[in-house]
């Protein structure tokens, strides 16, 4: 459904978004990261049709972004990074006119804006001026407008930046419904924001494209955790010699039920599930008793801090 081709865009000597391709096909929350300045925003205004690649194509739906970008908008909302939005405007007008803007015929118009009123929960604050209203109902507002005409793509530039807890909450809600009906990129530098949300996550790193993953994948590493008895003489020693096992570390009982923690590194390139196999095999037959087999789970803020560099973009 997206496909986008070697994306690049420069400002100036900047670089901000460098050589970057992927697409999407199913739909999926999916979760652009990076650190500030890596090209997150540079990414979504292309994405979006506001900003012009200064190479590379973007394909939405079988249209090309470049030369067919109405076809493209109509099915596409945005909450961008600022939301230009006007504080003397009343709620209900502020929606209406985004309605006009997005070409919503006068006839579908009160359906639509129901709709985004509905799922955001604005009903109560139509007659309100935007600009008395708290950070977190300005949000609601434009996801409000970026959900007018039930686009199958949505874009949320940090949907919960600067949203307290109960907000954030509020939104994460919000955005894992509208998820039903589109698909969602959504762009934070916040991992746990990931973690609750999304299914696959890009991430960017001085504009370049360094991790395209599903974060069930992400979350494993290659290793496995095992908690079996301590009836074996030698388990350690004979899970050790196991083929598909580089390293056995003994972590100590777990004071529960007189078992034992082994963490198992795997050689790289090792298929898990057959490793997983043997040393399952490998316990019974040492006649230990096996409690736990499971992958490593890996903290995903460390995945993140790894793979990305602080600095932002390059100037060339
Ligand atoms: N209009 C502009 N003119 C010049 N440079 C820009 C412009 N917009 C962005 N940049 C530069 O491009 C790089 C990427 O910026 P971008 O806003 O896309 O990053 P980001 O990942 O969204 O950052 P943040 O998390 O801080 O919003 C940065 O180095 C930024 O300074």
């Amino acid at each position: 459904m997206i496909d986008v081709q070697h994306l690049s865009r420069r400002y100036g000597m900047t670089t901000a978004v460098d050589d970057v391709s992927f697409t999407i096909s199913d739909q999926a929350i999916i979760g652009l990261l990076g650190h500030n300045g890596a090209g997150k925003t540079t990414m979504m205004k292309m994405l979006s049709g506001y900003l012009e690649p200064s190479a590379g194509s973007i394909h939405i739906g079988g249209h090309n972004l470049d030369g067919d970008s109405a076809a493209v908008q109509r099915g596409l909302g945005y909450l961008p990074e600022n939301l230009p939005i006007y504080p003397d405007m009343l709620v209900a007008d502020y929606l209406d006119y985004a309605a006009t803007l997005k070409g919503i015929g006068r006839g579908e118009r009160p359906r639509a804006l129901r709709r985004a009123i509905d799922a955001t929960s604005l009903g109560d604050r139509l007659l309100d001026p935007i600009g008395k209203l708290s950070r977190g109902y300005r949000q609601r507002v434009g996801v409000a407008q970026a959900i007018l005409g039930e686009p199958s793509l949505l874009i949320l530039d940090e949907p919960t930046n600067g949203l307290d807890p109960a907000q954030t909450a509020q939104m994460r809600a919000l955005i894992r419904d509208l998820a039903r009906g589109a698909t969602v990129i959504l762009s934070t530098h916040i991992m746990q924001e990931v973690d609750a949300l999304c299914e696959r996550v890009l991430v960017l790193a001085g504009g370049r494209l360094v991790l395209d993953e599903h974060l069930t994948r992400l979350r494993e590493d290659n290793t496995l955790i095992l908690r079996a008895g301590t009836d074996a003489a030698d388990l350690a020693g004979a899970l050790g010699r196991l083929p598909q096992v580089l390293t056995v570390t003994a972590d100590g009982g777990d004071g529960g039920d007189g078992g034992q923690c082994f963490t198992l590194a795997l050689h790289p390139g090792t298929e898990r599930d057959t490793a997983a196999g043997n040393i399952a095999r490998c316990v019974l037959d040492s006649g230990a008793r096996l409690y736990q087999l499971a992958p490593r789970l890996r903290d995903l803020d460390r995945v993140l801090r790894e793979l990305t560099a602080p600095e932002g973009a390059r100037h060339d």
